[in-house]
């Protein structure tokens, strides 16, 4: 009986582990994976928090690596049963140079493949992204799209581009025979706009907010909605597709997920102040207070100045052409797809999931009263 129990336990990894989305998944597999038996942590920079997690009953091992480094993440990855491939270098606003966002996004997931299939690690998940399918150069409204929602997804900006090509990589990679012979099993999960503790966006539109007297100022119009989705639910999302990999295989493998729950549509900006209202922040405006040709130009100017700047200074705004025609486009997805194909559903109510993110804000900024 001993025995049979110990020969169940499986060793995840988890790429990214110690980022905003990694962090929950990891705390996610130990609360919700009786299998796990050991968690590898792999993260360019570890998280001093990680330490607590080593006294529980799951053996829990940080590496300190870089997955442009395809050495480093064989050595990660060998004896692992399952890799969640989260780690990424996520910019939209020109922090990073094109060629690291390919390097890190692109090689990385490269190498994440490569090292599955000499070390024969059979089940790998990867975090994509919504940015993958749109909202594509045009402006095109994705509404309530599913899966296969036919849509004409155009990319120019460094970061969909390359997750577009590394999620391609995952997917084609499905089936081959990794060591031992036996085939790799993937799947894709594509987040949309994540929110939830450890969100360092919505902090800076806190801070933003609370360095302008209280105020934030609608730039966008209140009908271009927006999918967003909890944190928490996204990582149950992982921790559930890594479980059922391996019984689903026929059905899962290959296969792209939105990520979803029961987060209201809403325009970017009146979904931060589910938020943001709570913690005092009021949003001024019942329709953009600027007209929009004003606000292409700033963005224009600040990519402007971004360029001149650069040998001097980084100069990265939160506006910029790229984040405006995002945050100025609808997308939304509606889908069951990951219930059908593998049961989930998601853990966090909506109510549960805005309590907790608020509470963050305010511990977070100190203004917890
Ligand atoms: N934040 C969002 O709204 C969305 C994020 N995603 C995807 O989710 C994943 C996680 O994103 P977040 O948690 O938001 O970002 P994050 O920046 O908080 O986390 C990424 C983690 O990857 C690590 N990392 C970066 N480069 C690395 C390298 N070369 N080697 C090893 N580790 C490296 C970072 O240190 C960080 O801990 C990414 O793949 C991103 O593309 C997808 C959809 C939406
Ligand atoms: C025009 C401004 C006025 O308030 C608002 C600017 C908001 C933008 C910074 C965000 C609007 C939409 C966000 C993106 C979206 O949630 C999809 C994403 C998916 C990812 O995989 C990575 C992050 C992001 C690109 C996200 C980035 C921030 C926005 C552009």
């Amino acid at each position: 009986m001993a025995d049979s129990a110990q020969a169940q336990k499986l060793v995840y990894l988890v790429t990214g582990g110690c980022g905003f989305l990694g962090e929950h998944v990891v705390r996610m597999l130990l609360q919700r994976e009786p299998r796990l038996g050991e968690l590898r942590v792999f993260d360019r920079h570890l998280g001093p928090w990680l330490e607590e997690l080593k006294t529980g009953p799951v053996r829990v091992t940080a590496i300190q690596g870089d997955v442009t480094q395809a050495h480093e993440v064989a050595a990660a990855v060998a004896g692992a049963h399952v890799v969640i491939h989260t780690a990424g270098l996520v910019d939209v606003f020109g922090r990073a140079s094109p060629e690291t966002i390919h390097e890190v996004n692109v090689q990385g997931t490269r190498n994440v493949i490569e090292a599955c299939v000499q070390t024969g690690t059979r089940f790998l998940v990867y975090t994509s992204s919504m940015e993958v399918v749109g909202p594509n150069t045009k402006g095109h409204p994705f509404y309530r799209g599913n899966e296969d929602t036919p849509y004409e997804a155009v990319h120019r900006h460094p970061y969909p581009c390359s997750k577009a090509l590394a999620e391609w990589l995952v997917l084609e990679a499905n089936g081959r025979k990794v060591r031992g012979g036996l085939p790799l099993v993937t799947c894709a999960l594509r987040p949309t706009g994540i929110y939830g503790e450890g969100h360092q966006i919505m902090r800076d539109f806190y801070r933003q907010g609370l360095r302008l007297g209280g105020w934030l100022f609608r730039a966008i119009p209140a009908s271009v909605e927006h999918g967003r989705v909890y944190v928490g639910n996204v990582a149950w999302m992982h921790v559930l597709a890594a479980r059922e990999l391996e019984q689903r295989a026929a059905l899962m493998g290959g296969q792209v997920y939105f990520c979803y729950d029961g987060s209201p549509y809403k325009s970017y900006e009146d979904f931060n102040m589910e938020f943001l209202g709570p913690c005092g922040l009021r949003l001024v405006g019942a329709r953009p207070l600027l007209p929009y040709w004003l606000l292409v130009f700033l963005a224009a100017l600040n990519a402007l100045l971004q360029w001149l700047l650069r040998p001097l200074v980084l100069y990265a705004p939160l506006l910029n052409p790229y984040t405006l025609a995002v945050a100025n486009t609808t997308f939304t997805v509606s889908t069951d797809k990951a219930q059908r194909h593998f049961g989930y559903e998601p853990l966090f109510s909506w109510e549960d999931s805005r309590t907790r993110t608020i509470l963050w804000v305010q511990a977070a900024t100190g203004s917890a009263q």
